[in-house]
């Protein structure tokens, strides 16, 4: 039995989630965001996110609707925060992802429309697939990742948490690219990226 569901946030990341859920009947009982705000759906304003402990941890379920553009503390720590209180966050995957059925997601894992994972590939906790990303063989993608829309990952590419790849950004096949990275839209990876590192262009190279 699928349990309601609490949205945090009522932007755009939120909106796409939100659709995927309705178009799969779950119930949002509210959104949370630091003001009152109107909602395209109608789904109800609960009140900022310390709303969320009015609600019995066991009855709800949660889904983080903040997106990022770039490397952001914000997602880890919301998610942590609140699994800490018990709390459980949904994973949502848009029923036109594929994936793998040898595949293994964590808590919270986001797959947006046309998405394609591929097998034996492991994504933690709160990462986000955005759309249209492709995935393929033997990845392992950490916790509170976002593959920006149109990513590519080859085979055995290894990513670290919290790291952004932007936006149609390539990585060829093997590849090890640290925690908290941002890789540049566009971006073609060919070497290895160590923690903390910017890389932009074709090949990446690192920047300042
Ligand atoms: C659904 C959604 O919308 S999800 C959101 C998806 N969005 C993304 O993935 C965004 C990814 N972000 C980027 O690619 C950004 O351009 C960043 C983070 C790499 C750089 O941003 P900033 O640090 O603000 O850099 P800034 O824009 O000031 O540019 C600095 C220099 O880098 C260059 N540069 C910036 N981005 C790139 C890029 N992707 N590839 C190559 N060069 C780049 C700029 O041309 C500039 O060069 P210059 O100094 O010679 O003029």
């Amino acid at each position: 039995m699928n349990k309601p569901i609490i949205m945090l946030g009522n932007g755009g990341h939120a909106s796409v989630l939100t659709e995927i859920l309705l178009s799969q009947n779950r119930n949002i009982i509210g959104f949370t965001a630091p003001k009152k705000e109107e909602n395209q759906f109608g789904i109800p304003y609960l009140g900022n996110d310390e709303m969320i402990l009015k609600y019995d941890s066991k009855e709800v379920e949660l889904v983080l609707g903040i997106g990022t553009i770039g490397v952001s503390d914000f997602r880890r720590e919301l998610f942590e925060l609140l699994t800490n209180k018990q709390y459980t966050f949904a994973s949502v995957i848009h029923p036109s992802a594929i994936l793998a059925p040898s595949v293994k997601l964590g808590q919270g894992v986001q797959i947006m429309a046309g998405a394609i994972i591929q097998t034996n590939t492991i994504i933690d906790d709160n990462t986000i697939v955005n759309t249209g990303s492709k995935i393929d063989h033997d990845c392992e993608i950490g916790a509170h990742v976002h593959l920006a829309p149109g990513t590519t990952l080859s085979g055995g590419v290894k990513i670290g948490n919290g790291t952004h790849v932007g936006t149609g950004a390539s990585i060829i096949q093997n590849i090890r690219i640290g925690n908290n990275c941002l890789i540049g839209a566009g971006a073609v990876v060919i070497h290895d990226i160590n923690h903390g590192v910017k890389a932009v262009g074709v090949p990446a190279k690192e920047v300042r």
